[in-house]
Formats: structure tokens, sequence, C-alpha cells
């Protein structure tokens, strides 16, 4: 499911830009403030219909601009070509289409064109709170179980109505929320489970990429003491969840830890190997979404150089040319690519928010 085109209009310095990618590697490359990183905002906004910089629509939109727009084409495995189209209002009204029918929420677009982002900020991955963790095993099982989403939204809803009762000090009332969020809990934090288990033989073969020889641990923690049943904790909290105005044991609670010899991670690894951890997690996802059949996707690298050294450079690049995955990396200079491109792959100049046409490295 790669992108074929894309043309983003007032997307922060983007006035108009268009961009025909290669399937497999694309790199952004020009000088700071050029626009590499808003043009892989406007591919992740086709994707997700939001950003990963901001949850500010006004931050996104070129200055003094009503609105954004971004639309593109979406190779799809086994159909023609699906047209997707994005446009996001400054009162944050969003319109979104898809194969020419209008949607009410993001969630086909995130099947159709399933987009991950990596950039500075991805370090929150591990340092970061518990619902960084939770978005990265949710995103995940959503696309590894179609009924993923009907299940979360209906433990979220019954978490919703549990909590304002216990808010409201109506004990009395609790009790069908209570079933129905233990019910729908336990598959979520199943799902999660399930999905961290498909993950982890991935994640050790990305992460030996970058860190050979050492062996990480990957850790799910459901939310809940699961050797009890989450119906029957939830009824036991009852005085105790009063007392808070809100649900103590559950899915919302759960998270996901990364070990190296029993040892937490984010305790002993340096900033650079966190990154390179964070880069294992997330390509591991995608390459898991890679083995799904017809369900590659695209990864946007922002920022690739730095704090990688020249091997680990190395690495990810070997690690990219590998597989059906869609990449776009943005880089200040063209440096890190001049080598070993052996693949059909791309390079976009970047200057002043223009994409210049792509250059494309010949096949050896
Ligand atoms: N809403 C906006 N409207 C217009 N310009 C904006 C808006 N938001 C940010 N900019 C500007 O867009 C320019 C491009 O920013 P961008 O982050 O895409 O650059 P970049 O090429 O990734 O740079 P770097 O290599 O420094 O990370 C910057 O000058 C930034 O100040």
């Amino acid at each position: 499911m790669s992108l074929l085109k894309l043309e983003a209009q007032d997307v922060r310095n983007i006035a108009a830009a268009t961009l025909l990618p290669s399937p497999r590697l694309n790199f952004l490359v020009g000088p700071n403030a050029s626009g590499k990183t808003s043009l892989l905002e406007a591919i992740y906004l086709l994707g997700r219909a939001r950003s990963f910089r901001t949850s500010q629509p006004h931050q996104i939109i070129r200055f003094d601009q009503p609105a954004l727009t971004v639309v593109g084409r979406v190779a799809a495995d086994s159909s023609p070509p699906l047209p997707v189209g994005l446009r996001i209002a400054r009162n944050g009204r969003r319109e979104i289409h898809l194969d020419g029918r209008g949607l009410h929420s993001s969630a086909e677009l995130l099947r159709a064109f399933p987009v991950l982002a990596i950039q500075p900020g991805s370090v929150a991955l591990l340092e970061g709170p518990p619902k960084t963790r939770r978005q990265f095993l949710d995103f995940g099982a959503f696309h590894e179980n179609p009924a993923y989403l009907d299940h979360w939204r209906r433990y979220t809803q019954a978490l919703g109505q549990r909590n304002a009762l216990l808010r409201e000090k109506r004990p009395r009332e609790l009790a069908p929320w209570t079933h129905e969020a233990a019910r729908y809990g336990t598959i979520v934090g199943e799902t999660r489970r399930l999905y961290a288990e498909r993950l982890e033989p991935f994640f050790q073969d990305t992460a030996q990429r970058f860190f050979k020889g050492l062996v990480f641990q990957l850790h799910t923690q459901a939310g809940w003491d699961t050797a009890n049943p989450l119906e029957k904790l939830l009824e036991q909290d009852i005085p105790h969840d009063l007392r808070h105005g809100h649900t103590q044991s559950g899915p919302h609670k759960g998270d996901f830890s990364i070990a190296l010899q029993g040892r937490p991670v984010k305790a002993y690894l340096s900033r650079g190997q966190m990154k390179l951890l964070v880069y294992a997690l997330l390509l591991a996802q995608a390459r898991l979404l890679e083995a799904r059949a017809g369900a590659a996707g695209c990864v946007l690298i922002d920022d690739v150089a730095s704090e990688l050294d020249e091997d680990n450079k190395k690495n990810l690049l070997g690690f990219l040319r590998e597989g059906r995955t869609q990449y776009f990396i943005s880089a200040t200079d063209s440096k890190m690519i001049q080598n070993g491109l052996g693949e059909e792959a791309a390079l976009f100049e970047i200057a002043h928010g223009q994409a210049s046409p792509p250059t494309h490295f010949p096949v050896p």
C-alpha cells in the first residue's frame, strides 16, 4: 500500500507541492527549514488524518490560509489505486475522502494507508508516558485484528460511563458498565498481548541490526493482575474506585517495557542507543505489517542522520533496502545515501517548500 502520488497544499511552508514517489525508498534532502518535515507531515496527515507534531490544526495550516489540503493516490495490492484526500480547516473541521466517499471517522483511512513516523520526538515511545506505548500497541492490534477497533471503542465507552457514575457516587447503577468494561477490557488486553507476542521476533530481528549480540525482553502489562478475572477485580475495587472517582484497573492502565538482561533500558542505554531501540520497535512494527499479506505500509523517517554513527547509518540503510515497505527519509545532506543504493530509490531536493522532480537511482 504505497503512496503513488501526493499533492499538498498550504501545509506549513508548502504552498503547493507534488511528489511522485518510488514505491520503496524516497529521500527528501534539503537545508534546515526547507520543508522536509512538513512534507513528511503531509504524508502522515494523509494516512492518519492528524499530525505527528501537534494536535493544533492552526499550527499546520500555512499562515493566513483558511485550510490545508492533502490528496494522493495509494496503491492497493489487489485492486486499482485508491484516491485519498483530507482537508483540515482552521476551526479543526476535517473532511476525509477515500475512493470518492466522504468518511465520518479516520479508521478506514488508517486501514487503507498505514503510515508510521520515526522522528526526533519518537523517543517518547520509551521515555514518555504509558499512553504513547498503548497507542503503539493499539495501532498494531488495529491492523492485526479487524475486530479490535470495535472492542476498543466498546471498552472506552463502558469505562467512560463507569467513571461518570463513580464521580457522581451512584454505585447501584455500576453493575452493567462493570460487566461491559470487564468483557471488552479483557479482550482489549488479550489482543494487545497477542500483538506484542507476534511483534517480539520481528523486534528481536530489527534490534539485532543495531545491537549485535544483545537480547532485549519485551514485557506487556495488561493494566490489572491477570491472575484474576477483570470483572472480579472491578467488583472488588468498587469502594476504592468510588473514593478516587475513576476506575483503577483495566487496559486503560496497560503498558509495555523493554529490558536488557533484566534491567530497564531507560536507566542504562545511551541517548543514541535509545534512539536505535525506538527505530527497532517501529521498524519491527512495519515489518509485521508487511508480513500480513497485502498490508505493507509506509514509514516516514525524519532527520535520519542525527545521533546515528556511520556504522548504524549503514545498518539502517541496509535494513531499509530489504522488504516491500515504502520509506520517506529526510536528511540535510545526501552524504548518507550516496553509497550503496542498489534498489529503486528516488531523491527529491527540497527548497522553500517545493520538491524537485525525483532523481532515480539506477538498478545495478
Ligand atoms: N503554519 C506555518 N505556516 C508557514 N510556515 C510555517 C508554519 N509552521 C512552520 N512553518 C515554517 O516552515 C518551515 C519549514 O519547516 P520544516 O520543519 O518542514 O523544515 P525542515 O526542512 O524539516 O527543517 P530542519 O532540517 O531544520 O528540521 C520553517 O521555516 C517553519 O518556520
